[in-house]
């Protein structure tokens, strides 16, 4: 049952419902000390409204996390629609999402996640100004996973590095569960570098699509049978569908030295964060590792610049490796490492930026 106990952390709940179109999505903001809730909308056949709920409120923290990580003026906010994205998604149903979204006058920019494309928030923006990461053919910075993708390439990097004292992803193995937006081009970057690839996928046109690439490419690719993913005798786990994949079901399991993906939300609960660490498996936290997205649309309001998100994203490659020493000197998870090292900056910044108004914050309308 829906009680504020439930929602205590959170600022706002949205509930919007819209019958012409079928719309049911749940908008959450999570915490806006930083500036107006960023976070893109997911797309999901959900079983229930409470498991949409779950998830809308864990993607938005983390969104606040991810933004303060990544040093944008932003807070956490995150969306969910109920639905089936292969049958269910409208340019109706976006623009009804778009009406919603601007109710919210300013205060929650969103774009795409998991389930949704760049061009469902065509439809969005023609309701409201708030949405980022359109195509570039409409003025957005275009696809988000493009810099997604980059930034878990340069978490693996730091990870290697700190694993085997060289940067160089060539000559390992990796186990990639999801070979969606993110998913497929890390796998083909990591293809390139002559990897051997263990993959996972619900969809079987995207394992045949990656199988292809490898004859391109280079590298290897072994398909793997959904959960058996988990045993994949792979240096590195890289989680690029769902969240709450590290629990207690799925951490004796694993044999990886590693694990660095897009996946928003892997760890089932924080106890799974020392779960990790007593294994000797090195976590790169997820909402450093997949910032990459967050710091292209973040940019994206100040007039689309690649060279500046390019930067952006490497930085990542620096952060990960600070958040790893922390946790070595202080003998702490690497994702407590990283909590704490957002909660700080989020506290230093509470004096300076109050509850956030859009009226008062004049230069996130540069758009309208
Ligand atoms: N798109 C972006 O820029 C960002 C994405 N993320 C996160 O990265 C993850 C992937 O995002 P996208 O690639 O954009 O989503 P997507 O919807 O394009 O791809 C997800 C892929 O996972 C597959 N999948 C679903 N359930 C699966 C399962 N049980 N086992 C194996 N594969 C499964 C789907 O068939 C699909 O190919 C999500 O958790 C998302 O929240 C995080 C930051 C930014
Ligand atoms: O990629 C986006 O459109 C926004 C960022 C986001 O939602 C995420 O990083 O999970």
């Amino acid at each position: 049952m829906l009680s504020f106990e439930k929602i205590s952390e959170h600022e706002q709940v949205v509930f919007c419902n819209d019958e012409d179109t079928g719309l049911q999505a749940i908008i959450a903001i999570h915490n806006t000390t930083l500036g107006p809730a960023l976070g893109g909308c997911r797309m999901r056949p959900y079983a229930n409204v409470d498991e949409a709920l779950e998830d809308v409120l864990r993607l938005s923290k983390g969104m606040t996390y991810k933004c303060a990580a990544a040093d944008v003026d932003f807070g956490g906010g995150k969306a969910v629609i109920i639905g089936d994205p292969d049958t269910d998604r409208s340019p109706e149903l976006f623009r009804a999402f778009g009406q919603f979204v601007e109710s919210l006058n300013g205060r929650f920019y969103t774009g795409t996640d998991m389930g949704t494309t760049p061009d469902d928030f065509v439809h969005a923006r023609k309701e409201t100004n708030c949405i980022v990461g359109v195509p570039e053919a409409y003025g957005g910075s275009g696809d988000s996973s493009v810099p997604t993708s980059l930034g878990v390439i340069y978490g693996l990097k730091a990870t290697c590095k700190m694993l085997y004292g060289t940067d160089s992803l060539a000559g390992k193995r990796y186990a990639i569960q999801g070979l969606g937006k993110v998913g497929f081009k890390v796998a083909e970057a990591l293809l390139a570098e002559g990897a051997k690839l263990f993959v996972s996928d619900i969809n079987q046109e995207a394992l045949l699509e990656i199988s292809m690439r490898s004859e391109q490419l280079g590298g290897s690719v072994k398909i793997v049978a959904g959960p058996d993913i988990y045993e994949a005798e792979a240096d590195i786990f890289v989680p690029c569908a769902l969240g709450g994949i590290i629990n207690d079901e799925t951490i004796g399991r694993f044999k990886f030295e590693a694990i660095v993906g897009s996946a928003n939300n892997q760890l089932l609960h924080m106890k799974h964060a020392d779960m990790l660490r007593d294994r000797g498996i090195l976590y790169g936290p997820d909402y450093i590792v997949n910032s990459g997205g967050l710091i292209q649309v973040a940019d994206e309001l100040y007039g689309p610049n690649k060279e500046r998100v390019l930067r952006g994203t490497k930085a990542i490659y620096e952060t990960l490796t600070e958040i790893y020493l922390q946790s070595d000197i202080r003998g702490i998870s690497t994702h407590e490492a990283a909590n704490d090292f957002c909660e700080a900056r989020i506290e230093s910044r509470k004096k300076r930026n109050s509850f956030f108004s859009h009226n008062k914050r004049l230069k996130w309308q540069v758009r309208n």
